[in-house]
């Protein structure tokens, strides 16, 4: 008798392709989701539309259905917004198709300071929605030297992925699909100089090119194997301060952003509540640039743990870090470093940490419900958040909300001109 298999638990049953996908619809636009694309509704659904604009009416291309919400690619403006622009990148425009644009710049088409407007309104949405806080009256700021209309020219660290036949170029939006193009307009002037565009790569995966401003450009490729030459160490400047880091360790992207947030978490800080004895912690800390940040204002005596998980970035840290005495550098992921701190510390450790200001700037995913809650338990002074994703940010901030803390400033900055990505810095204490 012929024994079927039973399909093994995690291998399901090949989906039936859904016949939605391909259809084309005319879609109007009503607003900006999260993630880079607007929100159109058909028949009572909620339709995610990329490369539209609200206020416009699209002819759009459907690309995933489900059940609660489609995807569809705009195919042709049929009423433009006023706040429509040229695409600042020619292959990433509305003249290819979908999948042959390139990814990496989906506000391209919209004017900068609209762009501005359409961030402001998915953080306050977020924060609305999430932590029941009303950031109505906020400003995407632009970074100085970023008042010109274009939104190009910031990027510091650029990957190119590379096709099978050796061509390089960055994805299509949402998929793997090598894109080649002629130039990089977000990529700094340096970048753009040393980009190989026409080469082709035989055995690579992907090319990273760095542009530090403390030398000069350099090109990693990364093999199909997942090999790569020995990490070049490179240096960053901000202001007259030098940080050293591997080539490819995490380094805040744009040309400008580094000054920017050093000068925001400065002025985020209450001063009358910042005790430089206190356990001050500088929370996801790459190689110290914001525990740098701290130290300058407060002075070399300012005690402050910066806790990063990359052992190379803690190594670089540590050195980055030596002018200041009370300045260490652990290696440890943050959600173990705080796991039991208040729990486990001495009567003198937990009044130095009552008396913390911490910083705190995870990655796009947030600190998470197991970060917030050990560390409201120690009861920190305050909190400094630095976000890169503002519905992360709004979770956590309803995780603070929760234990009594409020957010009392938040400040919003275009560091990502031409993407839907915005950085915000907050300032938290207890109610
Ligand atoms: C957004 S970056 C911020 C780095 C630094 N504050 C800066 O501005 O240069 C986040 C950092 O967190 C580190 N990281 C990611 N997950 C972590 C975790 N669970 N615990 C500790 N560090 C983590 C990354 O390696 C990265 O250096």
């Amino acid at each position: 008798m012929p024994v079927r298999t039973p399909p093994r638990r995690h291998q399901r049953p090949a989906a039936a392709p859904n016949p939605t996908v391909g259809t084309e619809l005319e879609l109007e636009v009503t607003g900006v989701a999260h993630g880079g694309v607007m929100v159109a509704r058909h028949e009572g659904r909620v339709v995610f539309v990329s490369d539209a604009i609200p206020g416009e009416r699209v002819r759009a291309r459907v690309t995933e259905a489900k059940k609660s919400f489609w995807r569809a690619d705009t195919l042709e403006v049929l009423e433009a917004s006023p706040h429509r622009q040229p695409h600042v990148w020619a292959e990433a425009s509305l003249d290819r198709d979908p999948e042959g644009r390139a990814g990496g710049a989906e506000f391209g088409h919209i004017e900068l300071a609209h762009q501005r407007e359409l961030k402001r309104q998915v953080v306050a949405d977020a924060l609305a929605r999430f932590a029941r806080v009303d950031a109505g009256g906020l400003e995407v700021q632009a970074l100085d030297g970023d008042d010109d209309s274009s939104g190009t020219g910031w990027r510091t660290r650029v990957r190119l992925q590379v096709a099978a036949d050796g061509t390089v170029g960055p994805y299509a939006a949402r998929s793997h699909t090598v894109i080649p193009v002629r130039s990089l307009p977000l990529a700094a002037e340096a970048i753009a100089e040393i980009a190989p565009l026409a080469t082709r790569f035989g055995d690579a995966a992907s090319v990273d090119l760095v542009a530090p401003s403390g030398g000069r450009a350099l090109t990693v490729v990364t093999t199909r194997d997942g090999s790569r030459p020995p990490a070049e160490a490179i240096t960053e400047r901000v202001g007259d301060r030098e940080f050293a880091l591997d080539a490819l360790g995490f380094w805040q992207v744009h040309l400008r952003a580094a000054q920017t947030l050093t000068t925001a978490v400065q002025r985020a800080i209450d001063a009358d509540a910042f005790d430089p004895r206190a356990a001050n912690l500088d929370l996801y800390g790459g190689v110290g640039l914001l525990a740098a940040a701290v130290g300058d204002r407060f002075g070399q005596a300012t005690r402050i743990t910066s806790v990063e998980s990359s052992e190379p970035a803690t190594d670089f840290a540590a050195r980055n870090l030596s002018d200041w005495v009370g300045a260490r550098a652990l290696t440890a992921r943050v959600e173990h470093f705080v796991k039991g701190l208040a729990e486990n510390a001495t009567a003198l450790e937990r009044g130095r940490q009552r008396a913390a200001t911490v910083v705190l700037d995870p990655p796009r995913s947030g600190a998470g419900r197991a970060v917030v809650d050990e560390l409201v338990r120690t009861g920190p002074a305050q909190v400094i958040y630095v976000a890169c994703d503002p519905v992360a940010f709004a979770r956590d901030a309803a995780l603070f909300g929760d234990a009594g803390y409020g957010i009392r400033s938040l400040e919003a900055f275009d560091l990502f001109p031409n993407t839907h990505h915005v950085e915000l810095v907050a300032h938290l204490t207890r109610d």
